[in-house]
């Protein structure tokens, strides 16, 4: 008899993910591996940024008070009594009526409260002279405008960008705590399966789950470890899963989760005493996704359709692996969009098309059932429509979830 299953909502099918994930630890890395790491510790500012009043031209550095009544009648004179460039310290003490030439970066010279560009000036070399007021501070960075010593500057948990990269240089971070990356094995299932390499055969096609959960994977910054395919055998294939999920933290199987006689991963989950958090999901495709966990590792059974398992990847995979980073921001981010074309289908269950996604408008990537490969290759974008739900009219708005993006959000809104 066809086991009946119960859909669970796709909310609550990841919320059960995300609950049992474990923590990976830290590691020190160089600075310059930082890079798409999470970080592992909160940063704060170990000094003032900037760390001196520096000038913020290439100009003049003077004392505001000096520059009081100057205008075009009657301009105002200095004298010229030093010169600095960035990195150089004036050992001056500006007087009344003196001026230091002082280039961009430099740390405003003693005594002196105000920078004037040198586009404001008439230059005779020795001398200067101005055609207006300045204030006190006037054209000045002050030490401490971006951050002040102490203050909290990122969160552990943020993803390591090229933005975050440059705040921990700042501060003098050579290494970085960062969160370890969970340890991958991906497995494809199937008897029809043939590697790239192969020429086909009949009724056999290639293996395009692997791979594309592979670059999926790297798009995280993750890397894997391939435990090729399996034939639909229970015995062979609970053999290579048992071994693989004793060798990674979370292992990805393709194929083989639906109720056919060859799909054999609820007998192995089973032989294995997991615990399945879920086998049946209200969404499409991948409404077989199933995900178990077994002595702390997770087994991620995604569908052996190619649209069906990119998406169980980007819902369920994706996050789960970001938690156990200790990642804040989990979730693809998600927009709203114009539907470019009708879409005529009803919607028993919520659904996620594969889409392009162009700023402004959203259309469906071409042919969109569960077993396309094509529609994958030509989204950058999934709209999601709910549950319940019947076609969809060219101009309504609609959810959209970004694909590929290198931090997503931190509240799951759909
Ligand atoms: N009676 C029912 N039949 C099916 C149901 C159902 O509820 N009742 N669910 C359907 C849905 S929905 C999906 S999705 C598929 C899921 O199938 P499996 O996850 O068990 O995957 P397979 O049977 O192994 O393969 C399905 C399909 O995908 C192709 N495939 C498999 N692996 C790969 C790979 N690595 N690269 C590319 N393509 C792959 C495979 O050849 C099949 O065509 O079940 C429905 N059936
Ligand atoms: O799991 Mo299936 O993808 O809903 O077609
Ligand atoms: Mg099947």
């Amino acid at each position: 008899m066809v086991e009946h299953r119960k859909p669970i909502p796709v909310a609550e099918a990841v919320e059960r993910v995300i609950k049992k994930a474990q923590a990976l630890g830290t590691q020190q890395v160089a600075l310059g591996d930082s890079y798409g790491r999470i970080l592992a510790e909160p940063l704060k500012a170990s000094h003032d940024v900037p760390p001196f009043n520096r000038s913020p031209y290439d100009g003049f550095a003077i004392r505001s008070k000096d520059s009081m009544g100057a205008s075009g009648e009657n301009r105002k004179r200095f004298e010229v009594i030093d010169h600095i460039g960035a990195g150089a310290v004036s050992e001056k003490v500006v007087q009344e009526g003196q001026a230091v030439r002082i280039m961009t970066g430099a740390p405003l010279p003693a005594g002196t409260d105000a920078v004037v560009m040198f586009e404001q000036t008439i230059d005779s070399g020795s001398s200067i002279t101005i055609r207006k007021p300045f204030e006190a501070l006037e054209n000045v960075s002050l030490q401490g405008e971006d951050m002040k010593r102490g203050a909290a500057i990122i969160d552990s948990g943020s993803f390591i960008h090229p933005g975050t990269v440059a705040v921990l240089a700042t501060f003098g971070y050579a290494e970085v705590q960062v969160a370890k990356r969970p340890v991958v094995g991906i497995l494809a299932t199937g008897t029809e399966l043939l590697d790239v390499s192969e020429p086909l055969q009949p009724g056999k096609i290639r293996n395009s789950n692997g791979p594309m959960i592979e670059a999926q994977l790297a798009r995280m910054g993750i890397s894997c470890k391939t435990y090729g395919m399996s034939v639909d055998d229970l015995d062979e294939s609970f053999n290579v899963v048992k071994a693989a999920a004793e060798e990674t933290d979370i292992l990805i199987t393709t194929g083989g989760v639906s109720v056919g006689d060859f799909d054999f991963l609820p007998a192995i989950y089973e032989r294995l005493g997991a615990e399945i958090l879920f086998n049946k999901v209200a969404m499409r495709p991948g409404s077989v996704t199933t995900v178990a966990v077994a002595d702390g590792k997770y087994l991620f059974g995604l569908s052996g359709n190619p649209s069906a398992c990119f998406t169980g990847f980007e819902l369920f995979v994706r996050p789960a692996i970001l938690k156990m980073m200790g990642a804040e921001k989990l979730y693809l981010p998600r927009t709203q969009a114009v539907l470019a074309e009708d879409f005529a289908k009803p919607n028993p269950f919520t659904r996620f098309i594969r889409a392009s996604y162009d700023g402004l408008s959203v259309r469906p990537a071409g042919f969109n059932m569960s077993n396309a490969v094509s529609s994958i290759a030509r989204g950058n974008a999934l709209i999601v429509l709910p549950g319940g739900t019947r076609g969809y009219q060219e101009g309504a708005l609609v959810d959209v979830l970004l694909l590929g993006v290198e931090e997503g959000t931190a509240r799951w809104t759909l």
